[in-house]
């Protein structure tokens, strides 16, 4: 009997967008494995207690490492596989999905190179959906000229990058991978055209970077952006600077936005949390996509279809409801030789995640992740989902990511992500949990998103040692019930 092709077949009344299957032969043999660990701790267990103290002084220590065994066994014990079926989501809804706004965030020009992150920019917006659903926000703690020029050359560039990509199905879409992995094997006449114009654009963006200096013609071609930096603006200290740089509403393209919300010294700017609920309240009021994905600047979309893997999970009719966020993970592409600092987080990944995904959810990790707008502004599950916001002009949407606006309200506790943890985005998923959410996790084998991970040791301690302290903080936060009855 032939199997029936699914392409074919017109989707039935409540098939579901996905699958999630378990591998019961896999999982009995570690069960079984996992059973004899705990047989032998408790053997282990019963002598530490019974012997006299003098002859045993480490009881204490493998007590606790026996006890933390047991608890992290929650992360191995029930993991499962999700499987998407993008053909039967197309068939169902065609173009008519849920609009997107892209959040990229950035910091640091220096640090976070301009050409970099307008690659991760022209990535998103390639991403393989209905572009004048799509919208794309750059956020720039750093409040970089430099950064907003190279946004308005790449969206200049997106201009034939986009149309580019969906006529060949060009992958991966961050142009400079793209380029350098088949640029021996281009051959057609409008890739040669492309990889000249992105060369061009690379060349002019570098050399800005490079001179400190931006174009004279650059600045008046984009003089409505460049006359938003006060002559004394700093990095720390500016107004808000916002540019709708491509608005796709009127033109059935994508929509590029700058957004450098403001900086005062004397209030706290509460990081990449603070950068994200401004692009929240901005975008609300702009495009105001009801998905959300957020990415780092240094993580490039590597898998067009990631979006719409994304929606299988969140528009079934089934379980879909019920999932507030659909994470994926963190992959990198200059990982050191043997992977050192064990950056690929394989365990993480490949196991705990998966088994964090058979429990409820797994963590949002910052990146790669894809929210529903609602939800992560506050919406309870069970709750109805409200009606969009209202569309503003850019002069009274500017006033929304000021210092002064968050001030007595609820934003960084019950709305948005939250603020004072160096996890904002842990604690940020958990506090969603709390609400009566679920998430999943989505691990196709085609990366979704590539990034850059730490490539020395003192990167890797720092970031590490953030990671440990800002994780043990949720941990505390979330066992104290009065904290915890404030997250809900
Ligand atoms: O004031 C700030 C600081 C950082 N960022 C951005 O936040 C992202 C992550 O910061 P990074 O310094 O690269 O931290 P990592 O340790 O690499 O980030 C991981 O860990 C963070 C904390 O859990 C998450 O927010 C990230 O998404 C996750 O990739 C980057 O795009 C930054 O540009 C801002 O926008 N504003
Ligand atoms: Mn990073």
């Amino acid at each position: 009997m032939t199997k029936e092709d699914d392409r074919f077949i017109q989707v039935r009344e409540g098939e579901p967008l996905f699958d999630t299957r378990r591998k019961t032969g896999r999982v009995i043999a570690y069960r079984v494995f996992s059973a004899s660990v705990f047989f032998c701790i408790c053997c282990i267990w019963l002598y530490r207690v019974t012997v006299p103290t003098e002859i045993d002084e480490n009881r204490t220590g493998l007590i606790w490492f026996g006890l933390y065994w047991v608890v992290v066994q929650s992360l191995w014990w029930n993991p499962v596989w999700r499987f998407t079926f993008n053909d039967r989501l197309s068939r169902r809804y065609g173009n008519d999905l849920p609009s997107l706004d892209v959040f990229v965030c950035t910091a640091d020009s220096v640090i976070e190179p301009p050409l970099m992150v307008v690659n991760t920019v022209l990535s998103a917006a390639a991403l393989d959906y209905p572009p004048e659903k799509l919208a794309v926000y750059l956020s720039d703690d750093g409040g970089s000229e430099l950064t907003f020029y190279a946004l308005a050359e790449a969206a200049e560039f997106a201009k034939t990058w986009v149309p580019f990509c969906k006529k060949f199905d060009a992958e991966p879409r961050s142009p400079a991978t793209y380029l350098s992995c088949k640029a021996s094997k281009l051959g057609s006449a409008a890739a040669e055209e492309v990889a000249m114009l992105y060369r061009e654009m690379a060349e002019r963006i570098e050399t800005a970077a490079r001179l400190g200096r931006i174009p004279d013609e650059a600045r008046l071609k984009y003089v409505e952006g460049f006359s938003q930096w006060d002559p004394d603006a700093t990095r720390r200290n500016h107004g808000t600077i916002l540019q709708i740089l491509v608005d796709g509403r009127k033109a059935n393209t994508v929509t590029l936005v700058y957004l450098s919300r403001e900086k005062r010294p004397e209030h706290h700017h509460h990081f990449k949390a603070g950068a994200m609920n401004a692009l929240i309240r901005v975008s609300s009021k702009i495009t105001c996509g009801r998905i959300i994905l957020n990415v780092d600047c240094d993580m490039y979309s590597n898998n067009s279809k990631s979006a719409r893997d994304a929606l299988c999970i969140l528009l079934d009719e089934k379980e879909g409801k019920e999932i507030a966020f659909v994470q994926f993970p963190q992959c990198f592409e200059n990982l050191t030789r043997n992977d050192l600092y064990g950056s690929m987080m394989r365990v993480g990944a490949d196991v705990e995640f998966k088994g964090l995904d058979g429990n409820g959810g797994p963590l949002y990790i910052g990146t790669g992740c894809f929210h529903r707008r609602d939800v992560i502004c506050g919406r309870k599950y069970g709750e109805e989902e409200e009606e969009s916001e209202d569309i503003s002009e850019t002069e009274m949407i500017k006033a929304l990511a000021s210092c002064n606006y968050e001030e007595n309200s609820q934003w960084g506790k019950e709305m948005g992500v939250k603020y004072g943890c160096p996890v904002e985005d842990v604690i940020t998923g958990l506090a969603i949990q709390c609400r009566g959410w679920k998430s999943a996790y989505l691990n196709p084998k085609k990366k979704a998103f590539v990034g850059v991970a730490p490539t020395n040791l003192h990167q890797m301690l720092v970031q590490q040692r953030r990671w440990s302290e800002g994780d043990f903080q949720s941990i505390v936060r979330f066992g104290m019930p009065k904290e915890r009855s404030a997250l809900d």
